[in-house]
């Protein structure tokens, strides 16, 4: 298994093989926690014309995301894990756009498949690795709005090589660094209320949620996050769940 991390949009661009869209802060650990609440379909979209486009023609749906970090008008909700983390979403259809999370999944053209990436599921990514056990492997680190590197994204990529290649890792490390020295650890620290500080705890979760999300055909010309479970933990057997 050939393992390969690509940073940006022109990672995005590059992936080959089974590829892992990558973002920590915060757009697929908040994908992640809308999922857990029980979201029909979790649309994610590039551009924000698109997701108001959506949200016209069916009123019904919840627009969620950001840029720069903020929450857009009309949107429901930005890009926060904690202003999600309790509300209920059976039976929803939500939008997702975000500046770097949902741009790698629509720039990921040369990919045989797609699933999104972060620590609150990364034991779960991995064993979906093993089990699916590619000759490639892209791991993209979608950073900063896209355009700038950023620690949490990279450290999770180097993470997740790391164990698949049987090389030890230290999660505690990880956490130490991103809440004492990294720059974008400290970010979420000093940004307005749309990122709050709890958001750092909660896209830090290591294996809160033991599903993965893969990027599938939906309708014509969009995509949504279908989750697949993993039955037992780092054993490879996984079981599709279809939503409803
Ligand atoms: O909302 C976030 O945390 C980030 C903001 S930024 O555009 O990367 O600065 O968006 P995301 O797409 O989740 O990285």
């Amino acid at each position: 298994m050939e393992i390969n991390i690509h940073q940006l949009i022109e990672g995005a661009r590059k992936a080959k093989g089974l590829t892992v869209i990558i973002d920590v802060f915060r757009a697929f650990s908040v994908a992640c926690y809308a999922v857990e609440n029980g979201v029909k379909d979790l649309i994610p979209v590039g551009d924000i014309g698109t997701a108001y486009r959506l949200k016209k023609e069916n009123p019904e749906f919840i627009l969620m995301g950001e840029r720069g970090g903020i929450i857009q008008p009309g949107f429901d909700y930005g890009n926060s894990p904690s202003s999600i983390e309790f509300v209920d979403f059976s039976g929803k259809t939500i939008v997702h756009t975000t500046s770097a999370g949902t741009q790698g999944i629509v720039n990921a053209v040369e990919a045989d498949e797609i699933i999104t990436g972060s620590f609150v599921n990364a034991q779960a990514i991995i064993d979906y690795i093993r089990m699916k056990n590619p000759a490639i492997v892209s791991l993209v680190c979608m950073g900063w709005e896209a355009t700038e590197e950023a620690d949490e994204d990279t450290l999770l990529a180097e993470y997740i090589k790391n164990v698949l290649e049987g090389k030890s890792v230290d999660f505690n490390a990880i956490l130490h660094y991103m809440l004492n020295e990294s720059k974008t650890g400290k970010f979420l620290d000093v940004r307005d209320a749309s990122a709050p500080p709890e958001d750092f705890d909660l896209c830090m979760s290591l294996d809160r949620f033991h599903f993965v999300l893969k990027v599938e055909p939906f309708g014509e010309s969009l995509v949504r996050l279908q989750r697949i479970n993993a039955i037992t933990r780092g054993v490879e057997r996984y079981d599709t769940i279809k939503q409803a």
